[in-house]
């Protein structure tokens, strides 16, 4: 595992319960990792010189680490073990093109909600699901994690494009107000939610998804309904620990495609506008 975060413990714990052995590759150091109270008997490994020869490896970091990540990407990368990019956003394969790794890439996403308290403890607050391709090493990712229902579609490209939206709304809203998702109950919010979607389905349809106006309405009717208002989001997160936020690679990542295609997307590009204002107070 790169990336001792939220992702990286959740899937840390998920692998170890399936029987492997695993190892943790960490920025900031850390003695245990414990998820959910209980400790996941992992090895915490610190120097990218001490990377141990593995089967799979699996890049947890957020999309703007990843950089900073190639270190580790090297030294575990033996051309055999398949590379498995956790993250959200849609450039998933681009954000390591560039770094020269043999191994296959199998892009993957994750639906949780989950918090890292503090370095080596994670909280995680739903239950996880993934979404991996279905050829390639997707075929055989499925056994490698226990307790975590993975899917393996044909149209990887789509579903990146509906978490895309999942993430366009929330994580922008709750990051900029700091509040959790009951924020999205607040009187306009969900009129702003809605036509920060509408612009995210036009732009995913030219990107060429299959993605139409009726798969934001069901997000946005699943927010107004209901989920925990208590979660947060991945960029809320970062916010209230002070550090970067992931807006270059999913609010960013929207407004770079619409203009690309020429489509006009003026409220992500507000919400973009604000994120990039924010000062982040802990820089690595
Ligand atoms: N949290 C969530 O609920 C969800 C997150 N995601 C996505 O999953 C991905 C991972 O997010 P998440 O786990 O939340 O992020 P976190 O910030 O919780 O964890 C990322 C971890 O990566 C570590 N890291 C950063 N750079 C390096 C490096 N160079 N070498 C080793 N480790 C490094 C960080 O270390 P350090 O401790 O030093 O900061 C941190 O522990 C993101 O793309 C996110 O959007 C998707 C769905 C839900
Ligand atoms: C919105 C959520 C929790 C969905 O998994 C997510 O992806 C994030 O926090 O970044």
């Amino acid at each position: 595992m790169i990336g001792g975060g939220a992702i990286g413990g959740i899937l840390a714990a998920a692998a170890h319960s399936a029987g492997h052995e695993v190892s943790v590759c960490v920025r900031t150091p850390f003695e245990r990792l414990v998820v959910d109270g209980a400790e996941v008997p992992a090895a915490i490994v610190t120097d990218p010189q001490d990377a141990p020869e593995v089967d799979w490896i699996l890049l947890t970091t957020k999309v703007q680490d990843v950089a900073s990540a190639a270190p580790w990407l090297r030294g575990l990368d033996n051309g055999r073990a398949p590379i498995v990019l956790v993250q959200n956003g849609v450039e998933h394969e681009e954000s390591v093109s560039g770094l020269d790794l043999r191994g296959p890439l199998l892009p993957a996403l994750i639906y949780v909600s989950a918090e890292r308290v503090r370095p080596g403890q994670v909280v995680r607050r739903s239950p996880a699901a993934m979404i991996v391709p279905a050829e390639g090493p997707g075929e055989r990712f499925p056994e490698l994690l226990a307790e975590i229902k993975v899917s393996r579609t044909a149209d990887f490209r789509t579903e990146a494009w509906r978490k895309m939206l999942m993430n366009l709304a929330a994580n922008p809203i709750t990051a900029l107000t700091l509040r959790r998702l009951d924020v999205l109950h607040e009187p306009g919010v969900p009129e702003l939610a809605a036509a920060v979607l509408g612009e995210a389905v036009e732009v995913a349809r030219a990107e060429g998804t299959t993605l139409t106006q009726a798969d934001a309405d069901k997000l946005i009717n699943a927010y107004n309904s209901g989920g925990d208002p208590e979660n947060g989001t991945s960029m809320l997160y970062d916010r209230l620990a002070g550090l970067p936020t992931e807006h270059e690679h999913i609010t960013g990542a929207l407004v770079r495609a619409a203009a690309r295609h020429g489509i006009p997307t003026p409220q992500n590009q507000t919400l973009l506008t604000l994120l990039r204002a924010i000062r982040p107070s802990q820089v690595h």
